[in-house]
């Protein structure tokens, strides 16, 4: 064989050849009596790592080249030079549309579509899903930077957006320990309650208006508004930023917040051509970036003054509060200290982590709720069976709790079901490759950014049978397993909920508890029907994403004795 015969051709060989006298060196100095002295031995087994780490980047190396020269990319179009495939990006909107019906087209479930030069790589199987996030996950482990995620997390100091390394790890060690630790959550339950009941009388007190008692709710306006109240009370222990609502609706200042979030959150990666050339930038050219900070100003301009203020008072004045159990979030995170016992989180660090959390909370519960309640109109059976299930568990003299959800099996499995067929975005957050790999038996290099299909996942026809009907009880076990808890994890991949690995969702309790609270104590406390005029409920989504293409419009009418619904303050 060549290689053997001419090593000093062959720069891997020569180098394997090195490291392998270097190794034989270290093992025997090792393991010799005759080396008494602690330095020479220390020294020894420097050598003998070092070859060792050595011998393995070696063999990566060389594994590197063969792949790159064996595998081929995954398939996709076809590619201009330069630019690649953004000028169909441009031109056929939304992206995520024009992904999937290449995907379709070329009968693939994994595939790659180049942006500038960088490789987008969509999935839409579990199987393969998992070799990213499951075989390969350190690999995949990084976010890339885009302009939109810069202007949310302050220039990357929050964890969710944050690529792999120091900052990521710093931040997520302190939220996990911290900020979303079961003790922390269990500590602010009575701030969720307050919330979920703030919920029903906002619904109520519309209903008390109308004659009829029943009355036409927006329902998107009340989810997100619900969402909305739980992370400012949580967060800031307010519901509030302005003078508020009688009636527990959202004021002019929680409207703009929430609406804030929302048009931020559509563009943290929204294909954005700067995001793939960076130097287009200065033009701006789909005007995402004046979009997407005037969103975050807003955004920033309610949390700011609160965070500036609190800071002061904590870190200057009085330190008092820091002994109670009754801390919110923000608390949290301005009395976190280092091992010196120094402030750990600038005040960057504490303004860009609370952005980062709110966000995290008002899409997904949210939009989980609205589609849940449309889906369940135009089925009545699923209705029934579903309020029948919180009837049976709670009853009808007090209203559902946080401890009533390891019960709520069926309602669990309406919104899993949910996640499955209506994901508040069509993809997961990307996963970046910190080095070449291979998936599915194709090459995936270094930089790329995977995008697992939530839709593609969750619609997948060869994965669930009727991928497009709405049926719950595809998540519930078999009658006979009566020990079965459904869950909204799934860490198979068959949809994406919370995603899994060192990436995946840490609000996963959290998420939980506020999407099955928000959808029992719609359904326990209101019957829900379509508006009059109409017998169905229009289930389109809306031309550019996911969400119900008009807002849920819904009759409600109360269904508890009038004494449970809770007072106006
Ligand atoms: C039903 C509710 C929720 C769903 C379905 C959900 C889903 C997700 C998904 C799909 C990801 C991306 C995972 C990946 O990159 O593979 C994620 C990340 C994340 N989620 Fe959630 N989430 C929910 C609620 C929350 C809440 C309430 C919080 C915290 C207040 C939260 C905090 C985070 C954070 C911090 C990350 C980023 C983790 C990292 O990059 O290291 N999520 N979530």
């Amino acid at each position: 064989m060549e290689f053997l015969s001419n090593p000093q051709s062959n720069p891997i060989f020569e180098s394997t050849y090195t490291v392998f006298v270097t190794l034989i060196v270290a093992l025997v100095a090792l393991t010799s009596f005759q080396l008494k002295s602690e330095s020479i031995r220390r020294y020894a087994k420097d050598m003998y790592s070092f070859a060792r780490n050595q011998l393995s980047k070696n063999r990566r190396s060389s594994e590197q080249k063969t792949m790159k020269q064996q595998l081929t990319l995954p398939p996709g179009p076809a590619a201009w030079p330069i630019v690649g495939n953004l000028p169909e990006i441009w031109r056929n909107k939304p992206a995520f549309k024009w992904i999937h019906s290449v995907m379709k087209e070329l009968k693939t479930n994994i595939s790659c579509i180049r942006l500038g030069n960088v490789h987008v790589i969509p999935v839409t199987s579990p199987e393969i899903a998992l070799e990213v996030l499951k075989d390969n996950d350190s690999i995949f482990a990084t976010r890339p930077l885009t302009m939109g995620t810069e202007y949310s997390s302050r220039g990357f100091l929050s964890v969710a957006v944050v690529p792999w390394g120091q900052q990521w790890k710093k931040m997520r060690k302190m939220v996990a320990s911290h900020v979303l630790s079961s003790a922390r959550l269990n500590s602010l339950i009575s701030k969720r309650r307050e919330e979920a009941d703030n919920l029903v009388r906002f619904i109520y007190n519309q209903c008390r208006e109308s004659a009829s008692a029943a009355t036409v709710v927006d329902v998107r306006l009340a989810t997100r508004h619900y969402c909305g109240n739980v992370i400012r009370k949580m967060m800031f222990n307010r519901r509030y930023f302005g003078e508020g609502k009688e009636d527990g609706g959202p004021g002019f200042e929680e409207e703009e917040h929430v609406e804030s979030l929302f048009v931020a959150l559509q563009h943290l990666y929204s294909f954005t051509l700067s995001d793939y050339v960076p130097w287009m930038r200065v033009f701006d050219l789909e005007g995402h970036e004046k979009i997407v900070s005037a969103a975050m100003k807003t955004a920033n301009k309610y949390h700011d003054s609160i965070i500036d203020e609190r800071v002061q008072q904590r870190r200057h004045h009085d330190n008092k509060k820091e002994a109670h159990n009754d801390l919110d979030l923000l608390d949290v995170l301005i009395s976190a200290k280092d091992e010196n016992g120094d402030p750990l989180l600038s005040i960057d660090e504490i303004k860009s982590q609370c952005m980062d959390l709110t966000l995290a909370t008002v899409d997904n519960p949210s939009n989980a709720a609205e589609w849940a309640i449309a889906e369940m109109i135009n089925q009545p059976e699923i209705l029934r069976k579903a309020t029948e299930e919180i009837d049976r568990v709670v009853g009808k003299e007090r209203l559902v709790q946080e401890s009533d959800v390891p019960q709520l099996n069926y309602i669990k499995a309406c919104l899993r079901e949910v996640l499955r067929l209506h994901p508040v975005a069509p993809f997961n957050l990307p996963h970046v490759s910190t080095r070449d790999a291979t998936v599915a038996g194709y090459f995936i290099p270094k930089g790329s950014h995977v995008l697992l299909s939530r839709i593609g996942l969750g619609r997948n026809p060869n994965v669930w049978k009727d991928p497009l009907k709405f049926i719950p009880e595809r998540h519930i076990g078999s009658p006979d397993d009566h020990h079965h808890q459904v869950e909204l994890t799934e860490p198979e991949l068959r949809f994406l909920s919370f995603s899994r690995g060192r990436r995946g969702c840490m609000g996963m309790a959290l998420g939980s508890e506020m999407s099955v609270m928000l959808l029992a104590r719609l359904l326990q406390g209101f019957n829900w029907s379509a508006p009059s005029d109409e017998e169905m409920v229009d289930l389109s989504e809306s031309k550019c994403d996911l969400l119900m293409a008009k807002p849920l419009h819904a009759r409600a009418k109360p269904r508890l004795p009038a004494d449970l619904y809770p007072a106006n303050n």
